[in-house]
């Protein structure tokens, strides 16, 4: 039987430290592949099409949802995110890992798809709210407005995170990548294991056999 490729979701409130996990995974294990999701929101410095996401207009979008092209999409801080189906399918199919970066609305809709079977889901939780809202300000990236309408949904994201498999509580950075490699090594020894297992169980029956 092929190998199938794990679905490694991983979410948080906005600034806890997801995308910089997801990276440091994609620079580890150069067998991963991460999903680029589509979004309406504007690029930010340094992003670029197709590598972070795929920017489209919000009728782009909404085609693209309509002639069913998403596995999953969802409203966040007032813009449309969402998972074009076609490259997850395609990775599942070479039994390549795939690793997603998506809120809780996201998640939940891959979980209850016809793919939930092949999902590790992750939460990632930050130390402390002051050191979430420390981390969204020095990443410098987003407008007072937009930094503070995503400290006032973080309560609300973070209420989720009993959903997920595993939760992570990101205060070393190395610490908590060691945490998520361990995560994504114990399952794929468990997705392994039954193939290569069968066979060495046969061989020691044999010696069994033999004696
Ligand atoms: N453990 C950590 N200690 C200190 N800083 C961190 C840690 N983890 C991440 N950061 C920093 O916090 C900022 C936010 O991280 P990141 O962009 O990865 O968050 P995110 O959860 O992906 O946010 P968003 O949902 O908005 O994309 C970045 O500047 C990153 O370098
Ligand atoms: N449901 C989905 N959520 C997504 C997707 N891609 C990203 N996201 C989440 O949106 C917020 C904001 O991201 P940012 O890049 O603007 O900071 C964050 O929580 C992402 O995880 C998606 O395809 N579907």
């Amino acid at each position: 039987m092929a190998r199938k490729g794990l679905l490694l979701i991983l979410s948080s409130p906005s600034g806890a430290g997801k995308s910089t996990l997801t990276r440091m995974l994609m620079a580890w294990d150069a067998t991963m592949r991460f999903s680029v999701s589509a979004t309406t929101r504007a690029p930010r410095p340094g992003e670029a099409d197709g590598r972070e996401y795929f920017f489209r207009s919000r009728a782009e979008f909404e085609t693209m949802v309509r002639d069913g092209q998403m596995l999953e999409h969802a409203e966040v801080f007032g813009n449309f995110y969402g998972t074009p189906r076609g490259p997850v399918e395609a990775n599942m199919k070479d039994g390549c890992d795939t690793v997603f970066d998506i809120d809780w609305q996201g998640g939940q809709q891959i979980r209850n798809s016809a793919l939930g079977r092949d999902v590790v889901s992750i939460f990632v939780l930050p130390p402390s709210i002051a050191e979430l809202d420390r981390r969204l300000r020095t990443r410098a990236q987003d407008s007072d407005e937009v930094i503070a309408g995503r400290m006032a949904k973080s309560r609300d994201e973070i209420s989720h995170w009993a959903e997920y498999d595993y939760v992570l509580v990101n205060r070393d950075l190395d610490a908590t990548f060691e945490q998520l490699k361990t995560i994504l090594q114990s399952e794929r020894m468990r997705r392994d294991r039954q193939p290569g297992l069968s066979d060495f169980v046969r061989t020691l029956n044999k010696e069994f056999e033999a004696r």
